[in-house]
């Protein structure tokens, strides 16, 4: 169907801005702001649910919340130890929260006074943050929530003529938020919206159309999710012929597509996902919680992103003093430390096409050389993985990617081959395949089942 608000492009961006946020496959998710100070408790209760939910959780009204930025001193905020760390991780970017749902901004806004420089600090923190990780090299994309608790004209529904006029002028607030983040940050990689479920956006299709060309024409080559567009029917991501709208498909939040959906390699995807079970913003609760993901549990959950030609964006949420609790930092250590050595696989990488979901882990290729990865995530009883072969494929040698050494394997007939893994490697233990197509008249590959 004819849509005037649809989709501005049609399949994957190939520029370089785009290329390199497809390499860099590993973002660090950083939610920080007033909600990080009560940290999930209000009033000597705490709330299981999200701490940046706790307005919603305790039924704090905009001017009771608004109460905090007097405490927002942020004496640990250290923009260059918060960069180090993402580089420790192995984050290749940072998307930060310049304003989350309670409208609270951490720039200095000339549109609202409800941001940072009404703190006892008054730091720029989206400033200080912006310079601190390009100096490190590592992009930065912008979070911006376009549902906002506190501003006055914000809506959910539009009901009336009244209500019509209010949103108007908050989706003007809003937009011209949008662009003062460009123009005063304009060496952003992207925009990553939320808070777009709402029927009163979705009735804005056109608004955020006219948003996503404001952005790329203020920062071109800007990339921006799928999560801000709707269309003029108020179709959200894929707009009402089904195409991709914005740069990546960004709906997979706290999950990931299935191992073997290899329908999501038809576009680019990124999942963002929590160390806890379900808190963005740091909760107190989570600091003696049982309940946070092993960070191998989210190690894998890379590979298995990289496998199905997606990004990953994990998640941390610094204390309201600007520290980072210990469980956030072992994340960093263990899977900064896998991907010093197993990075090949990662980096530059995706699908593996011709190589189906094996089950004890994952494959992987490299996207220039086209050189294979197979990542075993967990040792079947027998020791042994079968790897199933694309057809006309011959397994060259391999070897295992943290030492470079060869990996002995067994030939089993012309579609397998098998290797034995010690119980005591490392896992996720990254293998390289030098796979060659095979000329099917050429003599067979020499069977040696014994090995
Ligand atoms: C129901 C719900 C709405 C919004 C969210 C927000 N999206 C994540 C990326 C976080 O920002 C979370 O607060 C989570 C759950």
């Amino acid at each position: 169907m004819p849509l005037m608000y649809g989709a501005q492009s049609e399949g994957r961006r190939d520029d370089e801005t785009m290329r390199r946020f497809r390499h860099d496959r590993f973002g660090q998710f950083i939610h920080w702001g007033l909600y990080s100070i009560p940290a999930g408790s209000w009033n000597g209760v705490t709330y299981d649910y999200a701490a940046e939910f706790l307005p919603q959780s305790a039924g704090i009204g905009p001017a009771r919340w608004a109460g905090l930025v007097d405490d927002f001193a942020a004496p640990e905020f250290d923009p260059e130890a918060w960069a180090s760390l993402a580089a420790d991780l192995g984050a290749r970017y940072v998307t930060v929260t310049a304003k989350h749902h309670d409208g609270f901004c951490l720039w200095p806004s000339s549109l609202t006074d409800f941001t940072v420089a009404a703190t006892p600090r008054g730091r720029d923190v989206i400033g200080e943050l912006v310079h601190a990780y390009t100096a490190r090299g590592i992009a930065v994309h912008l979070y911006y929530s376009v549902l906002d608790w506190h501003h006055p004209d914000w809506r959910y529904a539009i009901s009336s003529s009244q209500d019509e006029e209010a949103f108007d002028r908050y989706l003007s607030y809003a937009g011209e938020q949008l662009r003062e983040l460009a123009t005063r940050y304009p060496n952003v990689r992207g925009f990553w919206f939320d808070g777009t479920w709402d029927e009163s956006v979705k009735a804005n299709g056109r608004w955020s159309w006219e948003i996503e060309c404001m952005l790329k024409r203020l920062i071109p080559g800007a990339i921006v999710n799928s999560r801000l567009r709707a269309d003029e029917h108020g179709a959200r991501h894929r707009d009402s012929n089904g195409a991709l709208m914005g740069d990546y498909f960004s709906g997979f939040e706290r999950r990931l597509p299935d191992p073997w959906d290899r329908t999501v390699t038809a576009e680019d995807w990124e999942a963002c996902v929590t160390i806890p079970q379900n808190s963005w913003g740091y909760h107190a609760g989570a600091e003696v919680a049982r309940t946070h993901k092993h960070p191998l549990e989210l190690l894998e959950q890379l590979v298995q992103a990289v496998s199905l030609g997606g990004n990953l964006l994990l998640n941390f949420g610094p204390r309201g003093d600007g520290s980072f609790a210990p469980f956030e930092k072992d994340v960093v250590h263990t899977l900064g430390a896998w991907l010093e050595t197993n990075g090949a696989c990662i980096y530059g990488c995706g699908p593996a096409d011709g190589w189906d979901y094996p089950g004890w882990g994952y494959y992987t290729a490299d996207a220039e050389t086209g050189a294979v990865y197979a990542v075993v995530t967990r040792i079947p009883v027998s020791g042994a993985i079968a790897l199933q072969l694309p057809e006309r494929t011959r397994v060259r040698n391999a070897t295992a990617v943290a030492t470079g050494r060869p990996v002995p394997f067994a030939v089993r007939d012309d579609r397998t081959v098998r290797f034995e893994v010690d119980r005591a490697s490392v896992i996720p233990l990254a293998f390289a395949l030098e796979v060659e197509q095979r000329d099917d008249t050429a003599e067979q590959p020499e069977v040696n089942p014994d090995l």
